[in-house]
């Protein structure tokens, strides 16, 4: 005869879980008091999960908690003379040692009932009896309790110094009668000090989405970290399209055309090209991109002025409409250059004839180069290339085909064309406002995106400070308000970056998951730490996440390990809010086993 659940967890109780200690008095609903036995003296079980046994409205009850400190008493040795001769001796027999008690305290972070056959989330609602026994808590307890939900059970680490695997489960952000869908859509951050593993969490993360059909993922990749594995055929691709049958595009920045004039006038001037061309300051630049871009839109407007005497010779037989995304042809750079030589034209960028001779003489020696620059700015916009699609085409995959796109925006990814950390911000602010676009027009239509995107580098983009760099600081803003318009849309972010304390509050706070991964113990971060997880919370919570290892010190001694404390709702066992520590999953072996997703 099958086992009921209640009978599995007992047997898991009776033959794997190791009793360590009892409840003792004080003990409230969120903290109980437990004293340990002396079996349990020597184990190391700060952060420990354990689950405690009792009755809750007539119901078998299981709390289950983590062990945030332990406590030495010994009242005997407090006394003063005792204590003298403790720092005399170096002891003071029998009473040292023998009569030392230790007490721990746990923090309850889930609590079930149990019910015919079904295990009911409930809370903490009253206080286990003294003398309740506290067990450690096994796989095999936590499997039993978790059964009925085992489908939708996802693995990315394992509890702080344990083996056991914490169950977790991320649902998709669209509505769904099989629960498996949250029916909205949040935030999530990933952080932590370089080579404290968080890309790789981000790795398991995306990997947990992708599982649901229904949802659309993009990675931007300012790095080109994601792109690379995906290209190189690594682990990422082969579990989402082998092992997931999801569609996979990479899509190099190379291959995206872009169609905002205000970014192509913006690239005019940040590329240098205008100045190449003997227009040195910003505001003269900003006229001549502005007349630039306003001949590129409307070519007619300014033809018959072109029957002027011009001071360069060019070829007039270019069969090619003039526009942004043609700009990149030879023949429509050169009718942009007699547009630029017109008298009229010089004398709007700038009033005194030298500057104006300026920019003749640099269009005289410096043609080639120019047209080099210019080709390779305006190759971004370019619409009649095979192999690149339009932004907004792109975007809108993610509404209609449900994909996963990785966007490349690094310097690898950029072929061809012109690329720089300002161009980036400027491209990225686009992609930003291609998506608020196609989640619009869905939103219009009843739809939702369910869609997850996730940015690499976040603090680079969106920092808390404000920013002199006018491109930047646009690009901040526009991230600030994605956050807040976006999630009904059915779109999510999942921001990774190095520094809590540096990015932007606002995106902080609209965030509810969160993967803290080594390296924020100090100053600034820490004090950011303490605002997102404190609130009245526990302190030892903090002191564990602060005793963490290095992760790349800690190859010294044995095997990596990378430790992250997990706030937010994302595993059966939060539901008290209460942060969870766990050790990420070998990225290429537990992880796989772990969730069935081993490749051959
Ligand atoms: N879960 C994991 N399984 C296996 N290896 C891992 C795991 N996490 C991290 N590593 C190893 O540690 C290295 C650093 O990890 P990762 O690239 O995720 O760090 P990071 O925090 O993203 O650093 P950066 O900010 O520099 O990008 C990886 O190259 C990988 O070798």
């Amino acid at each position: 005869m099958n086992e009921s659940i209640k009978e599995k967890i007992e047997s898991g109780i009776s033959r794997s879980a190791d009793w360590i200690g009892v409840v003792i008095s004080p003990s409230t609903n969120l903290t109980l008091n437990v004293e340990l036995l002396e079996t349990a003296y020597e184990k190391g079980i700060v952060g420990n999960p354990c689950v405690i046994p009792f009755s809750q409205d007539g119901l078998p009850t299981y709390a289950l908690g983590q062990i945030t400190s332990i406590q030495l008493r010994n009242p005997h040795i407090e006394r003063h003379p005792i204590q003298k001769i403790i720092s005399v001796r170096g002891e003071a027999n029998p009473l040292t040692t023998k009569h030392d008690t230790r007490q721990i305290e746990i923090g309850i972070s889930a609590v079930y009932s149990v019910q015919e056959d079904k295990v009911i989330p409930t809370r903490m609602a009253s206080v286990p009896p003294t003398g309740t026994r506290v067990y450690l808590l096994s796989q095999e307890i936590l499997d039993a309790l978790m059964e009925p939900h085992k489908d939708e059970l996802f693995y990315v680490g394992k509890i702080y110094n344990t083996n056991i695997y914490l169950p977790m489960i991320f649902k998709h952000f669209g509505k769904s009668d099989d629960g498996r869908g949250l029916g909205e859509a949040y935030h999530i951050g990933v952080f932590g000090k370089t080579g404290s593993g968080k890309s790789y969490m981000a790795r398991m993360l995306i990997i947990a989405y992708a599982r649901h059909p229904e949802m659309s993922i993009v990675v931007l990749d300012p790095q080109g970290e994601f792109s690379k594995e995906i290209k190189e055929n690594g682990i990422l691709r082969k579990i989402l399209q082998q092992k997931l049958n999801r569609k996979v595009e990479v899509w190099p920045i190379t291959n995206i055309s872009l169609s905002d004039p205000g970014t192509f006038k913006k690239i005019l001037m940040v590329s240098g090209f205008l100045h190449k061309m003997g227009i040195k300051s910003p505001e003269n630049q900003e006229i001549a991109a502005d007349l630039i871009v306003s001949y590129l839109q409307n070519p007619k407007n300014y033809e018959k002025k072109k029957k002027e005497k011009i001071t360069y010779h060019l070829s007039r037989t270019s069969l090619i409409p003039t526009s942004i995304e043609t700009a990149h042809h030879r023949g429509v750079f050169m009718k942009v250059i007699e547009f630029i030589q017109l008298e009229d034209t010089l004398k709007r960028i700038y009033a005194s004839e030298d500057r104006r001779r300026r920019i003749v003489t640099a269009i005289e020696t410096r043609f080639e180069e120019l047209y080099e620059d210019w080709k390779r700015i305006t190759l971004l916009f370019a619409k009649d290339v095979e192999s690149k699609l339009p932004l907004q085409q792109l975007i809108q995959k993610i509404a209609y085909e449900k994909v996963i796109l990785f966007i490349d925006l690094s310097e690898q990814g950029a072929e061809e064309i012109f690329w720089n950390d300002k161009i980036q911000r400027l491209v990225l602010n686009d992609i930003i406002n291609a998506l608020k676009q196609v989640g619009n027009e869905k939103f219009k239509q009843g739809e939702q995106l369910n869609t997850l995107v996730v940015i690499d580098e976040a603090h680079r983009f969106a920092p808390r400070e404000r920013q002199e760099e006018e491109e930047l600081e646009a690009l901040r803003i526009n991230f600030v308000d994605a956050v807040r318009t976006t999630r009904k849309y059915g779109l999510g972010w999942m921001f990774i970056s190095q520094t809590i304390a540096s990015l932007h509050p606002e995106l902080i706070n609209q965030m509810r998951v969160y993967f803290f991964g080594y390296g924020l113990s100090w100053g600034s971060e820490l004090r950011t730490l303490k605002e997102i997880v404190g609130g009245g919370m526990n302190n030892n919570y903090l002191a564990l996440y602060q005793s963490f290892k290095d992760p790349q010190s800690s190859a010294v001694l044995g095997e990596r390990e990378y430790p992250f404390m997990v706030f937010g709702p994302v595993s059966p066992l939060s539901v008290s809010g209460a942060p969870l520590f766990i050790t990420a999953l070998k990225y290429d072996s537990e992880f796989l086993v772990a969730n069935n997703l081993s490749i051959k």
